[in-house]
C-alpha cells in the first residue's frame, strides 16, 4: 500500500521522538548538577537578568525625557543625560559578557557532546560496524563534527533568550496586567498562541528537509575526501572528467535540496515577519484601550505622552519577548534537524554496542591487551585458535563462504591460508576478530590481542598520524615495556631489520613531528615494511599476515619472514604467492562454495 511521505513514521518531525532525543542530548550537555556547564548556564542566567534590569531602566528613559523636557527642567535634564550614559555603558558591558558566556557555553557543550559520541564510537568495534556494515546511518563522521558543532552553536545562540524568557515574560505580563488589565494580557497571550501553532505547522516539513540536506552535504564532502585521498590513483586513470561529473552531480543534488529547504523556509519567514509587525501594532491597540476607556482623562497632554511612552514600552517589551520566541522558529527547526541526526547516531551506536556486548559474552575468551597486558591466558600446549565446525557468510549474502571448518592453531606450527580471490580468506580473520558474526559453529581465541599475544597486519596498512616513534609503537600509546631510552635503540634496530632506517633521516628523528600524510609519502612497499617494524617491536607470539608482503620482492619477503621466525613468532599468513609455502607447516586451502582442505607442507 503506498504511503505518503508525510505519514512516514521514521520521517524526522517536531514530535515526541524529537523531544526524547533532545532530552537525551540535554543530559549529555549538563552531565550533573554541579558540572561546569550548569555553573556557566547559571552565570548566564544571572547576567541575562542583570541585562534585563538595565534594559528596563533604559526603556524608561524616553518617558523620563518627555517629562523633563515638557517641564523645561535643565538641572534634571543634565542628571538624566549622565544617568542614561551610565546605563548605556553598563548595558553594553553586560550584553558583551552575556555573549561571551554564551560562546564559552558553546565550547563546553561541544566538548561534552563530541566526547560522549567518541566514547561510544571508539568503544569495541562500533566504528567498524557503523562505517562498514550499517548502511542505515549516513555520514557518521559528519554527524560527530559538523552537526554537533552547528547544534551547539544554535543552542548557545538561543541559550540566553531561553533562560531569561520565563522571568521576563512573568514580570512584563504582571506589568502589562497592571496597566491594561485582563484584556491586554489575554490578547497578547492569544497572539503568541496563534503564532506558535502556525509556526509549528510551518516548521514540520523543514525539519525533514534539513536532515536530508545534511545527509547530502556529507555525501558531497565525502566525494571530495575520496578524491583527496586517492588523488594519485585517480590521476593515473585520467579520472578528472568522470570524477568532475560525479562530484558535480552530488553537488547538484545538494543544491536542489537546499533550494527546497529555502522554499519551505520562505513560508516560515513570512509567518515570522507577519507576527513581528502585527506585534508592534498590537501594542498600540492595547495601550489605546485605557486611553479610549477614559482612564487617563484627567492628565495633561505632557503627562499622557510620558505615560503612553512608559506603558507602550511594557506592552511592546512583552510582545517582543513572545515574538523573539517565535523568531526562534528557524533556529528551532535547525536544532530539531541536528537533534534527529545526532540522536539517531547515539541510538544506533548504543544498539551496536549492546549487540557486541552480547556477542562478546557468547564468544568470551578474546579481550583487548589493555585488560590483561597481552598475556596468553592458556599454557603454550593449548591451541591459540580453535575453530569447530565454523561456517560463515558475507554480511550481504546467504551463500556460505566457508562451511564446517574445524581447525586448531598451535604455537610453533605456521599456517598458510590460500584460496582464490573472494573465497573468504580475510573474512576468516573478520570472524576470528568478531567483526562479523559466524553463521554457525564455534570460535575460540586463547591468545589476546597485543604484545606477547596475537597481532595482525591487515591487507591495507593502517598508518596513524604522529611521529615515527608513534608509527612504530602503534597501536600502543606508550612504549612497551616501559624501558626509557633503551627503547630508542630497539626501535632503530627494528626499523633497520625491516629495511626502513632511511626513514629516520627523512623524518629528522624518532620524535620529530611531521606535517605530511604518511600515505602520500610512503610507497606501498615502504608501508608494508613499516608495518613489519611494528610487528618486530611488539614481538607477539602469533602474527597474522594478510598479504602483508604483496608489495615486496621475494628477497624482501624472505627477510621479513626470517626475522619474524627469529623473534619467535608463530605465523598465520594469508596470500596467493607460492613462495609463501616454504615458511609454513600447514596450508588451509579455501576452495569456494564453502569447501576447504587442510594440506601438510613439506619443508624444503
Ligand atoms: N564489508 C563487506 N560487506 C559485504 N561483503 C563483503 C564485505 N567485505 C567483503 N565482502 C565479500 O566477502 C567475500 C569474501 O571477501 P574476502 O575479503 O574474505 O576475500 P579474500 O579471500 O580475502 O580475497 P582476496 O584474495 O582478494 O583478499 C567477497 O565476495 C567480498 O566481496
Amino acid at each position: 500500500m503506498p504511503t505518503s511521505r508525510n505519514t512516514d513514521p521514521k520521517r524526522p518531525q517536531l514530535d515526541w521522538r524529537f523531544l526524547k532525543r533532545f532530552c537525551r542530548i540535554v543530559t549529555v550537555l549538563f552531565p550533573s548538577w554541579c558540572s561546569q556547564n550548569v555553573v556557566m548556564y547559571g552565570t548566564l542566567l544571572v547576567v541575562a537578568l542583570l541585562v534585563q534590569l538595565v534594559v528596563y531602566q533604559v526603556g524608561l528613559i524616553p518617558s523620563q525625557f518627555y517629562g523633563v523636557l515638557s517641564e523645561k527642567n535643565y538641572g534634571n535634564f543634565k542628571e538624566l543625560v549622565a544617568f542614561s550614559i551610565l546605563l548605556i555603558l553598563l548595558n553594553s558591558a553586560l550584553k558583551s559578557l552575556e555573549q561571551y558566556i554564551s560562546n564559552l557555553l558553546y565550547i563546553g557543550w561541544r566538548k561534552c557532546l563530541t566526547q560522549n559520541l567518541h566514547q561510544d564510537y571508539f568503544s569495541g568495534r562500533v566504528y567498524y560496524t557503523l562505517n562498514v556494515l550499517r548502511k542505515d546511518i549516513d555520514n557518521p563522521d559528519q554527524r560527530m563534527t559538523q552537526d554537533v558543532e552547528r547544534l551547539c552553536k544554535q543552542l548557545s545562540s538561543m541559550a540566553s533568550r531561553l533562560v531569561i524568557s520565563p522571568f521576563t515574560i512573568s514580570y512584563y505580563s504582571y506589568q502589562c496586567f497592571e496597566i491594561t488589565g485582563w484584556i491586554g494580557l489575554v490578547s497578547i497571550l492569544g497572539f503568541f498562541l496563534v503564532g506558535t501553532v502556525v509556526n509549528k505547522l510551518l516548521i514540520g516539513p523543514i525539519v525533514s528537509t534539513l536532515v536530508e540536506q545534511e545527509k547530502l552535504e556529507g555525501n558531497f564532502r565525502f566525494k571530495h575526501m575520496q578524491i583527496r585521498v586517492n588523488a594519485e590513483s585517480a590521476a593515473f586513470y585520467r579520472a578528472e572528467e568522470v570524477e568532475h561529473v560525479r562530484t558535480d552531480h552530488r553537488f547538484q543534488s545538494l543544491l536542489d535540496t537546499q533550494r527546497k529547504l529555502i522554499n519551505r523556509e520562505l513560508l516560515l519567514y513570512i509567518g515570522i515577519n507577519t507576527f513581528d509587525y502585527m506585534g508592534s501594532i498590537l501594542s498600540y491597540i492595547i495601550i489605546a484601550i485605557p486611553i479610549f476607556a477614559g482612564v487617563y482623562d484627567g492628565l495633561t497632554p505632557g503627562e499622557i505622552t510620558s505615560l503612553v511612552s512608559k506603558n507602550s514600552f511594557v506592552c511592546i517589551y512583552l510582545i517582543n519577548c513572545f515574538t523573539q520566541l517565535i523568531d526562534l522558529s528557524t533556529t528551532v527547526s535547525d536544532v530539531a534537524g541536528y537533534t534527529h541526526r545526532i540522536g539517531e547516531l547515539q541510538e544506533v551506536m548504543k544498539d551496536i554496542s549492546r549487540k557486541q556486548c552480547d556477542q562478546d559474552r557468547v564468544y568470551a575468551g578474546m579481550s583487548n591487551f589493555d585488560s590483561r597486558d597481552g598475556e596468553i591466558s592458556s599454557t603454550s600446549s593449548d591451541p591459540a585458535v580453535t575453530l569447530d565446525k565454523l561456517s560463515f557468510t558475507s554480511p550481504v549474502s546467504e551463500e556460505l563462504l566457508v562451511k564446517d571448518l574445524s581447525l586448531k592453531v598451535y604455537e610453533g606450527v605456521h599456517l598458510l591460508v590460500v584460496g582464490n580471490t573472494g573465497t573468504g580468506k580475510t573474512s576468516l580473520l573478520r570472524v576470528l576478530n568478531l567483526l562479523w558474526e559466524p553463521y554457525s559453529g564455534f570460535v575460540r581465541m586463547n591468545a589476546c590481542f597485543g604484545p606477547r599475544g596475537i597481532m595482525y597486519l591487515p591487507q591495507k596498512p593502517f598508518l596513524t598520524d604522529g611521529t615515527l616513534r608513534e608509527q612504530v609503537i602503534f597501536p600502543l600509546n606508550n612504549i612497551y615495556p616501559v624501558t626509557g631510552p633503551v627503547d630508542d635503540e630497539r626501535i632503530l634496530r627494528y626499523l633497520e631489520l625491516a629495511g626502513m632506517s632511511s626513514l629516520v633521516k627523512r623524518t629528522g628523528g624518532l620524535d620529530e613531528e611531521v606535517d605530511w600524510n604518511w600515505y602520500d609519502v610512503l610507497s606501498p612497499g615502504e608501508m608494508q615494511r613499516l608495518c613489519f617494524a611494528r610487528l618486530f617491536y611488539l614481538q607477539p607470539k602469533y602474527a597474522v599476515l594478510d598479504e602483508a608482503t604483496s608489495a615486496l620482492t621475494e628477497e624482501a619477503e624472505e627477510q621479513m619472514y626470517r626475522a619474524c621466525k627469529q623473534l619467535g613468532m608463530t605465523l598465520i599468513s594469508l596470500g596467493h604467492r607460492s613462495s609463501l609455502k616454504q615458511y609454513h607447516d600447514v596450508m588451509l586451502k579455501l576452495c569456494g562454495g564453502g569447501q576447504w582442505e587442510i594440506i601438510p607442507l613439506e619443508k624444503k
